[in-house]
């Protein structure tokens, strides 16, 4: 255990109890370990930069880096193609895809989503034609979420800014929710010595307090037949094990289990309660490639039957106003087979939802503050009709092939992500160009006549020196 590094008595007295003193020393050993520095792809903007590196084994998507570089120099990861996870978080990916109907088009929650690790590992593994609801309920970390969501590229994803409890009327709504609670990040102690500090007993009770009420509230929009997947990052019993009781207790949901391979270190801890036996499964940093976690899936009991009509007052139904048809058609150009999509007027912008997610999204904006719907296209040029496109369609999977783009070198992609004028060749382009790079867009410049216009948003523009 380095020397800097002092671990609160109270913890140290309550884990071992929970994994044994011999395993103690070699979990406070593990301390001096090398970090393990993991990353998922985007299998919507595919690079082969990571291949050959190590296979995250739980994660069809993930990858080990043998070290960590600064990720900041790379332009891909300001372009959605990846996104850096710590490896134990990608657990949700065999959860899913072990207990999930995922060649269905499902409706999944995830509640707890800020900044959106588990959100693109959801929208990476359901059908195009689902729909995802990232939630986040802090301000302050809704921003990055909807960056993270956008830089995606996933037209089927709605971020919303809510309460638990403001999911309650939504009755049977969702076919999978994920919560990936707020906790004591115990699991965290290794990566960030904060989390050590800000650590206490009355930490984990606020804590597990806060995971009461979120499972209580949450229940009732999951269908019968739904999977509940329920995460935090600490080793605490109070939030884990005792949360896991809660829910078997409450009659609700039935246990499931899933498959391990005893290569990758994960503890399947049963637990006993008067509904039988449930189980949650450990991550902890000396057995496992990662850091901590604290994972458990149910099945909420009842007949699937035909889910209740939620009622929605008139007044809120007519908020949401689609643009007229010859707004419509001006904005096909700019999609790949735009007659999917409904267009929307949504707090002055234009946004493109899925069709299919029309009435659903009308359901959620009655109940829900809703940040971003779908894809933000951007606004009408009230002199000419046409688009004004938001960095978000540059950026989307969706966006039409037919929209001119140029490809540019390392240099002025990280220019062009500084936000400096770009000194490319544009001859031959005029009005919005899409830029690449290695294949994937980053964002926008506007060809003038006498210049060449940057878009690529300020508050996202790279601002570390290297
Ligand atoms: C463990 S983090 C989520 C990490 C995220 N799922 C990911 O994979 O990137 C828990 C999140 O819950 C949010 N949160 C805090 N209090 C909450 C509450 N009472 N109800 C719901 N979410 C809450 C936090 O702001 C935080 O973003």
């Amino acid at each position: 255990m380095p020397k800097s590094v002092q671990l609160p008595d109270k913890f140290v007295e309550r884990l071992q109890g929970q994994i044994g003193t011999d395993a103690f020393q070699s979990f406070e050993e593990s301390f001096s370990n090398y970090l393990p520095v993991s990353l998922r792809v985007n299998p919507f903007k595919p690079t082969d930069q990571f291949e050959g590196e190590e296979d995250v084994p739980w994660c069809d998507a993930g990858k080990y880096l043998p070290k960590r570089p600064l990720f900041a120099k790379d332009p891909l990861i300001f372009a959605g193609a990846y996104y850096v996870q710590e490896a134990s978080s990608m657990f949700l990916w065999h959860a899913l895809k072990t207990h999930a109907p995922l060649e269905e088009d499902i409706k999944v929650l995830d509640l707890c989503a800020a900044p959106g690790g588990k959100s693109t590992l959801i929208n990476s593994m359901i059908t195009p034609e689902s729909l995802l609801v990232s939630n986040e309920l802090m301000p302050k970390r809704l921003s990055i979420l909807v960056e993270n969501t956008v830089r995606w590229g996933s037209p089927n994803v709605v971020v919303s800014h809510n309460e638990a409890s403001d999911f309650t009327p939504l009755k049977s709504f969702f076919d999978v929710i994920a919560i990936d609670a707020p906790c004591s990040g115990e699991g965290m102690f290794r990566k960030d010595p904060k989390a050590i500090d800000m650590w206490s007993p009355g930490l984990v009770n606020s804590c597990a307090n806060i995971q009461h009420g979120i499972l209580e509230d949450i229940m009732p929009a999951l269908k019968p037949q739904g999977l509940l997947v329920y995460s935090t990052c600490t080793f605490a019993p109070q939030e884990n094990e005792e949360r896991l009781i809660q829910l078997a207790e409450s009659g609700e949901v039935e246990p499931l289990r899933l498959p391990l391979k005893e290569e990758w270190g994960i503890t399947e801890i049963p637990v006993e309660t008067s509904a039988g036996t449930f189980y949650g499964y450990r991550f902890i940093f000396h057995k496992t490639k990662g850091e901590g976690l604290f994972m458990s899936c149910f099945r909420k009991k009842g007949d699937e039957g035909r889910p209740p009509k939620i009622k929605i007052p008139k007044k809120k139904l007519s908020q949401v106003s689609k643009v007229n048809q010859k707004e419509a058609a001006a904005l096909h150009k700019w999609l790949q087979q735009p007659d999917e999509f409904t267009f929307i007027e949504y707090e002055g912008y234009i946004h493109a939802l899925l069709q299919e997610h029309f009435s659903d999204f009308k359901t959620l904006n009655a109940f829900l503050r809703i940040a971003n719907p779908g894809t933000k296209l951007g606004k009408l040029n009230p002199k000419n009709g046409k688009l004004i496109p938001e960095h978000d369609l540059a950026v989307s999977s969706r966006i039409a092939e037919s929209i001119p783009s140029i490809e540019l070198s390392y240099e002025d992609a990280v220019n062009y992500l500084r936000k400096q004028e770009p000194q490319i060749d544009t001859q031959g382009y005029k009005d919005w160009v899409k830029v690449t790079y290695k294949g994937i867009a980053l964002g926008w410049i506007k060809v003038l006549p006498n210049r060449i216009n940057n878009y690529y948003p300020m508050d996202l523009r790279l601002r570390k020196e290297f």
